[in-house]
């Protein structure tokens, strides 16, 4: 076997028996499509949509054994609790490392809101005892729900708690509103829960202020992720740094300056009700004279509440690039200058091989020996594909949170570039036709043993709560998927088909509009056009079979086996 130089000594076992096929092992993720319950109340896009070819493929994987289904969410993809739903991070995680590994959000809750360890940590005193001692504000940004993706409230409550006990007076929290991750409108409840914490804190603690200082919609402000819109980033920061709304935002009545979150968010409402909490217009909390109550000042403290690394990389980027050097994506001196001795952290380490943030409160998860490494070492080649709103999850997550290619001379990772997120609804087919061609391209091409791909639009679409769009989306990916399938026959490869967690399938509960993920499982699909019985799917004799069940499938299809701790193969060679 020959080894690529970079993972030279990485132990790689070869399968005694094999699956010889000609053409590429090919694994397809579409994004955010589960099964739902069927009792036809759920608004199942999926479902609903005329999709032939998956209706097709399921059917003749069933007929040969070739199908089942994995379980997506919760304890399956590390997650703290069985009512948390997936998500495309741990999803892509558990997809690439074939292990099950207790992800940011267990390790957050471990440490700060299970029990007092974070008290004892360096970074703690760096930054909250440091704090404390020179009477300067923390700043806590972030997505607000409970969600349990990006963040969590029970973690801002936790984090809150101990910021007063530690002695800092001030407190200003630049709280998104979500409504992607939890209902579309549920965005005052929250507001609501965190005035209430920071009113108590108050009240325990005379002299000190705990406020809401500025907000604004996740998709509009901050949440950017894989450079695909930094002026959301910009408006964010804006928004939070220096108390500023753009002029472009104060239509149509909104003023953007208010006397609370509260009444910023009503009067959003009211005037635009079509953009629901994801894409709630910028707010600033501002006295009885109109002066911003929380703005960035020098030697402040700014912590980024998220957990989760794809949409909190850009931001981190801009308090982490030095004050004296320019900031290549937006000037953060525009509006005033730019505040001098920022200490900025993130909740987690959001890309561990970037460095990214410079410093954290908790360690992340590390994810070690991925499928990449191992394919690497093998020295087979690979293609991944995926358009912006998903690259990062066919590489960054797919590799453990690690950014670039793991070895330059086997991999090819193409990025096809996506319509802005605002386009979503109008086009549900995205960029799918693109990422389809390149891929067949690739599958044709005879360059690559290994194949990945993600087809975004079950979940982004999903995410607008459209039950029309979705199901159009669902429509387009079929037709894509009956692409792949051709040029897989052709070439004599493998196709798998599966999901990273739920979605599309659920766009409507109670006659609402659903916008969230779901905790109901992903179908697995194996087309082999060349199946001669050399094989069975022995998902049944697994505990509880799920995403991570994947990764050793497709090493067995590259002749590759898998390492004692990755969890089982869905296949049994005969
Ligand atoms: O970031 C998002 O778009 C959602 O919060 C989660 O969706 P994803 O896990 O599919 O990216
Ligand atoms: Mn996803
Ligand atoms: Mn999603």
């Amino acid at each position: 076997m020959v080894f690529s130089p970079a993972y030279q000594g990485m132990k790689v076992e070869k399968l005694e028996k094999t699956i010889p096929r000609e053409g590429p092992i090919v694994t397809l993720v579409l994004d955010g499509v589960g099964i739902s319950k069927p009792d036809g109340k759920d608004g199942d896009a999926y479902i609903i949509a005329e999709t032939p070819v998956l209706d097709e493929l399921t059917a003749e994987a069933k007929a040969r054994k070739l199908f089942c289904h994995l379980k997506a969410h919760g304890s399956a993809v590390g997650l703290p609790t069985e009512d948390d739903m997936g998500n495309s991070e741990v999803g892509h995680n558990a997809l690439g490392a074939g292990q099950i590994i207790a992800q940011g959000a267990k390790l957050v809750n471990q440490l700060l809101v299970d029990s007092d360890d974070i008290l004892k940590t360096q970074n703690w005193a760096d930054f909250i005892e440091y704090a404390a001692k020179k009477d300067k504000s923390i700043h806590l940004f972030g997505l607000l729900s409970d969600g349990g993706i990006h963040s969590h409230f029970d973690q801002l409550t936790a984090l809150v708690s101990k910021i007063a006990a530690t002695g800092v007076r001030s407190v200003i929290v630049h709280p998104l509103l979500d409504g992607r991750d939890v209902p579309p409108t549920s965005g005052l409840e929250y507001i609501d829960m965190l005035e209430k914490l920071l009113e108590d804190v108050n009240k325990a603690h005379s002299g000190f202020s705990y406020r809401i200082g500025s907000g604004g919609g996740r998709m509009h402000c901050i949440m950017d992720r894989y450079g695909s819109d930094w002026s959301m980033v910009e408006r964010g920061f804006n928004t939070m740094v220096h108390g500023h709304i753009d002029e472009s935002e104060l239509v149509s009545g909104y003023k953007g300056y208010y006397c609370c979150a509260k009444a910023a968010v009503e009067h959003a409402r009211e005037l635009f009700p079509e953009k629901k909490d994801q894409y709630n217009p910028p707010f600033v909390v501002v006295d009885s004279e109109g002066k911003p109550i929380g703005m960035v000042e020098d030697g402040d403290v700014v912590i980024n509440i998220n957990y989760r690394g794809d949409r909190a990389v850009e931001i981190s980027q801009v308090f982490d690039c030095p004050e004296t050097e320019k900031f290549p994506q937006f000037d953060r001196s525009a509006i005033r200058p730019y505040p001098k001795g920022i200490k900025y952290a993130g909740l987690l380490e959001y890309d561990s091989e970037t460095k990214i943030p410079k410093s954290f409160l908790v360690p992340p998860p590390s994810i070690s020996s991925v499928s990449s490494e191992l394919i690497c070492a093998a020295g087979l080649r690979t293609y991944a594909v995926a358009e912006t709103h998903k690259f990062g999850h066919v590489s960054f997550f797919w590799n453990g949170n690690r950014s670039g290619l793991i070895d330059d001379k086997l991999e090819k990772y193409e990025e096809v570039v996506s319509y802005p997120n605002s386009e979503t609804e109008k086009k549900p087919e995205m960029k799918a036709p693109e990422v389809t061609k390149k891929l067949c391209d690739a599958i044709r091409s005879g360059k690559f043993e290994n194949i990945r791909c993600n087809l975004a639009n079950g979940d982004m679409v999903g995410h607008t709560g459209s039950l029309e769009a979705a199901v159009k989306a669902m429509e387009a990916v079929d037709a894509c998927v009956g692409e792949i399938k051709k040029a897989v026959e052709e070439t004599g490869g493998v196709l798998m088909i599966t999901a990273d967690h739920g979605n599309a399938e659920v766009m409507m509960k109670k006659g609402k509009p659903v916008t969230s993920h779901t905790c109901n499982p992903v179908p697995f699909i194996i087309f082999d056009p060349k199946f001669a019985g050399e094989y069975e799917l022995c998902a049944d004799s697994i505990d509880t079979p799920g995403l991570t069940n994947i990764t050793a499938t497709f090493l067995n299809f590259l002749g590759i086996k898998a390492p004692e701790f990755y969890r089982k193969s869905l296949i049994k060679l005969l």
